[in-house]
């Protein structure tokens, strides 16, 4: 299997050079050159399996020939043993259309865990093979660090730098970052920005040549493929739960930088049949506004009660805009550039058209996000956190035909949120035992004002050269 890039000019890449590579030369991001496509019967198959097992056979024709079978499934039996549940993604019924997909049995409570727990084993699979050091740069608002710096913690030829937007992460998931204290661990909370400055300034590190002549920068975001290929399986292994490929699944998903969504749109693509993907945003809703109108132009950020998702800059928003757009490298990059220029740019008919045939979209306010909150427990006696209840708001106001099924991404415990979840319910969600003295914990932080040269000064002087 060979990556492309949504920007037409880097060279193509196996799922090895693109994994370690993360963002690709040109600006763009890496996605495979054709989707791979399951039969109804193939999809049959993997009824039963169990999570580890299934995610072989999901993953394998994205993988090619950067890892045997035999390999491939020893990583996700590794990556998959670390989750509290055995079902790794259990599905519960909250009435009789909607289900939660819960996706926060990892060691770090979100959905990042289940591609991260991989990735970090990938990357460790692929250094090995030779003399390299990968400097990751990644940014967060608030969950792709914690499992991110899980992930890597301690592994050998790897050093990760997570940037975060100082106050504007959940205590919870600031600790979760701050004290893992192992020496190839750097988080900087950077002063007076947004996520999305953090994320504009990891991208620029990858094409700044006074750091990339030196250092090897790979990345932990989704702008990596490898997280978005070990999304697809979630998809897959609920809606064979649920009857697929005999019956149509929706899903409503609580979405920021259009990761987690992008994920279900591979599964479609690869042949599962998904009725809708629904985007659902907090009020940071440039997605909703691109999907519902076109207008795909980038707002202030407001800090909300789902922190992780205030976004406005939504980077895998790109690789559906390159699908819908007919595959034009140089075409996008014109599209992209104009929006780079201007924060603001409209969606072509064909990538209109396109989209609407699969997403629909819905925005939820404060009161809103509660409400679906206070719902979920007085209607099933199930806690959510506030990402969650974006997306079960979307769900519940979807219109889907009651005959399919509706299944809300639960995607971070509710303890990462505990205020919003109290003031909702009245009830305050504890910890699980796994992550243990969180609050007693030493915490280790570099705070660093929000540019791009501090931050680079920072990385340069603390990383280990490539080798
Ligand atoms: C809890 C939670 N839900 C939803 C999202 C949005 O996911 P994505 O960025 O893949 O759209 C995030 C952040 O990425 C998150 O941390
Ligand atoms: N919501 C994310 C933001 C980064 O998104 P990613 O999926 O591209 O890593 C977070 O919690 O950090």
């Amino acid at each position: 299997m060979d990556y492309i890039s949504t920007r037409g000019s880097a060279p193509a890449l196996d799922f090895e050079g693109a994994t370690l590579a993360g963002l690709a030369s040109d600006g763009g991001l890496y996605v495979p050159s054709a989707w791979p496509r399951f039969s109804e019967d193939e999809i049959r198959s993997m009824r039963g399996l169990p999570y580890a097992k299934l995610a072989a056979r999901v993953m394998q024709p994205f993988v090619g020939e950067s890892l045997t079978p035999a390999r491939l499934l020893e990583l996700c039996e590794a990556a998959y043993g670390r989750f509290s549940h055995k079902a790794v993604t259990p599905l519960v019924q909250l009435d009789e259309q909607n289900w939660l997909m819960e996706l926060f049995h990892g060691p770090t409570l979100a959905f990042k865990d289940v591609a991260l727990q991989l990735l970090g084993l990938l990357f460790e699979e692929f250094l090995s093979r030779s003399d390299r050091n990968l400097t990751i740069v990644g940014a967060t608002s608030g969950d792709t660090g914690s499992a991110a710096i899980d992930a890597v913690a301690g592994r050998a030829k790897v050093d990760v730098f997570m940037l975060h937007p100082k106050g504007r992460v959940s205590d919870v998931q600031r600790r979760q970052m701050t004290t893992v204290l192992a020496p190839n661990v750097h988080n900087l909370a950077l002063e007076g920005v947004s996520f999305d400055e953090c994320q504009a300034i990891v991208k620029r590190m990858f094409n700044d040549r006074a750091v990339t002549d030196r250092f090897a920068i790979g990345a932990v975001n989704s702008i990596n493929w490898a997280r978005l290929m070990a999304q697809v399986v979630y998809y897959f292994a609920t809606a064979l739960q649920l009857g697929a490929p005999d019956r149509v699944v929706a899903f409503s998903v609580p979405t920021g930088n259009f990761g987690d969504v992008f994920a279900g749109y591979v599964a479609q693509q690869m042949g599962l049949p998904i009725e809708k993907l629904i985007v659902a945003t907090n009020v940071n809703d440039i997605l909703h506004r691109a999907l519902a109108s076109g207008d795909y132009s980038q707002g202030t950020v407001t800090p909300t009660a789902a922190p992780s998702m205030d976004i406005q800059v939504s980077s895998n928003f790109e690789r559906l805009l390159f699908d819908l757009g007919g595959r034009e490298g140089s075409a996008l990059a014109a599209q992209m550039a104009g929006f780079e220029a201007s924060k603001a740019m409209q969606l072509t008919n064909a990538q209109r058209e396109g989209a609407a045939k699969l997403f629909a979209s819905c925005r939820a306010d404060a009161d809103e996000m509660a409400h679906s909150i206070r719902w979920a427990w007085e209607n099933s006696g199930e806690l959510i956190d506030p990402h969650t209840a974006c997306a079960l708001h979307g769900a519940r106001t979807s219109g889907i035909s009651p005959e399919v099924p509706v299944v809300t991404l639960a995607t971070a415990h509710p303890a990462k949120f505990p205020e919003a979840v109290e003031r909702a319910t009245g009830q305050r969600p504890g910890l699980p035992s796994r992550v243990g003295d969180l609050f007693e914990r030493e915490e280790r932080c570099a705070n660093v004002p929000g540019a791009y040269e501090t931050v680079a000064e920072y990385v340069t002087a603390h990383a280990v050269p490539k080798g």
